[in-house]
């Protein structure tokens, strides 16, 4: 058995990176990874900028001005103005060039056609100097960058129309079970509904993978074999749950072996999801998740993320990580390194109930996975640990 960190490495050493880049619409760019850098064609501001509803000025040494001029937000005019000059002002508004300050207008008192300063101004006052936030031609987003809501809007402020975004892997979710019945029938006595499927499609929805498809199989040698291998034949990577422990009726491992999945790793010192299975096909990567719920759903956050995140090219492929002290004792059962729902608040993440790797419940009130290397033994309250911060919470 390998350790978490040997797996981790070993996924994103043997994660393939698609080769595949496409021109996209900014609107529908979020969650993509950039494929090239984005670089501003503009400076922004693109001009000097009023940050204030006010007064510019062409600063002298008293502290009466001379009102010449109006200018909104969109006007074009660009006044001279001489010294002791000032112009009416507001917010977003092109400052004339030959003002050298903006006052806001709580800070003056009008007098007909004068203004009074009620305190001194700084030269620079209140404008938005040309190209403040980025100058054209610098590079306003690195590839390898996933783009959020926050870069759409930084893009789109810069009039960026199109980006050059990686593909997205297309998903296959198979999940094994005799057991397993589907949600709207009823549920005989030895039968659990099929939950891995919705949650998984879900989750990668989530984290903008769309492109998923989920198989039901039983536990059969044949069929299990013919599934996997037309799932590995059409899609970029392939996600089974169940099946893939030491049981007779365990067929996944023995099907991959058997259609020409190369192992990378079988079983990880770690709980949950001991019995976690990555291999390869050509360019396919395939991960036997454990069938426990929560098991799958730890592994998936731990390593079917940064595998994703690989494949689209991104710079930061796993999740990232954080020390923070525990909030409450924690005693640790067993030796395996432990992945632990958590919470954090505060300044601190607590462990929460409900650990059982068939336990998916407390994933709903969980931000975080807290991270015990093996034998972590006794935790204290105070304690320093590493918190993996999940995505959305
Ligand atoms: N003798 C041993 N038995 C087990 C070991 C071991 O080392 N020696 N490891 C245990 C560990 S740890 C885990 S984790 C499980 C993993 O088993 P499998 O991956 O083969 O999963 P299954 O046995 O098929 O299912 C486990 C559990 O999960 C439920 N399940 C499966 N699929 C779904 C689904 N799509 N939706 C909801 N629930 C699902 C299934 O009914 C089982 O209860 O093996 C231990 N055993
Ligand atoms: O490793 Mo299993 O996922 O503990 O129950």
């Amino acid at each position: 058995m390998i350790d978490t960190a040997t797996a981790l490495e070993l996924v994103t050493i043997h994660g393939s990176t698609s080769t595949i880049e496409q021109e996209m619409e900014l609107e529908n760019a979020l969650d993509y990874v950039l494929a090239k850098d984005v670089t501003s064609e503009i400076d922004m501001p693109p001009f000097r900028q009023s940050a204030m509803d006010g007064y510019a000025l062409h600063l002298n040494d008293g502290v009466t001005y001379s009102l010449v001029e109006e200018i909104k937000a969109g006007d074009d005019t660009n006044p001279t103005l001489q010294k002791g000059q000032a112009a009416r002002i507001f917010t977003g508004a092109p400052v004339p060039n030959t003002a050298n300050a903006v006052v806001m207008q709580e800070k003056v008192r009008v007098n007909g056609e004068e203004i009074i300063l009620k305190e001194p101004v700084d030269q620079g006052a209140n404008i938005r100097p040309q190209g403040e936030q980025i100058r054209a031609g610098a590079i306003a987003i690195t590839k390898g960058t996933t783009l959020k809501g926050t870069h759409i809007g930084f893009l789109a402020s810069l009039g960026v129309t199109k980006v050059s975004v990686c593909t997205k892997p297309s998903i296959s979710i198979v999940v094994t079970g005799n057991e397993l019945v589907d949600s709207g029938e009823k549920l005989a006595y030895g039968q659990i509904y099929q939950s891995n499927g919705y949650m998984l499609t879900a989750v990668l929805k989530e984290l903008g993978y769309a492109n998923t498809s989920v198989v039901t199989i039983k536990d059969n040698f044949q069929h299990t074999k013919t599934v996997l291998k037309s799932s590995l034949a059409s899609h970029d990577i392939v996600l089974v749950t169940g099946g893939i422990s030491v049981g007779d009726y365990d067929f996944v491992g023995k099907a991959f072996a058997e259609i020409g999945v190369k192992e990378i790793f079988y079983k990880v010192k770690q709980k949950p999801g001991k019995p976690l299975y990555y291999g390869k096909k050509g360019d396919t990567s395939i991960f036997g998740l454990p069938g426990n719920p929560a098991a799958a759903l730890s592994c998936f956050y731990v390593y079917v993320y940064p595998l994703l995140k690989k494949w689209e090219g991104a710079e930061q492929v796993s999740l990232p990580r954080i020390s923070l002290p525990l909030l409450a004792d924690y005693t640790v059962k067993g030796t395996r390194a432990q992945f632990l729902k958590a919470r954090i608040q505060g300044a601190g993440v607590t462990i929460l109930g409900g650990q059982s790797s068939a336990m998916v419940k407390a994933f709903g009130d969980a931000n975080a996975l807290v991270y015990l290397p093996q034998n972590s033994a006794e935790i204290k309250k105070g304690q320093m640990v590493e918190a993996i911060l999940l995505p959305f919470k």
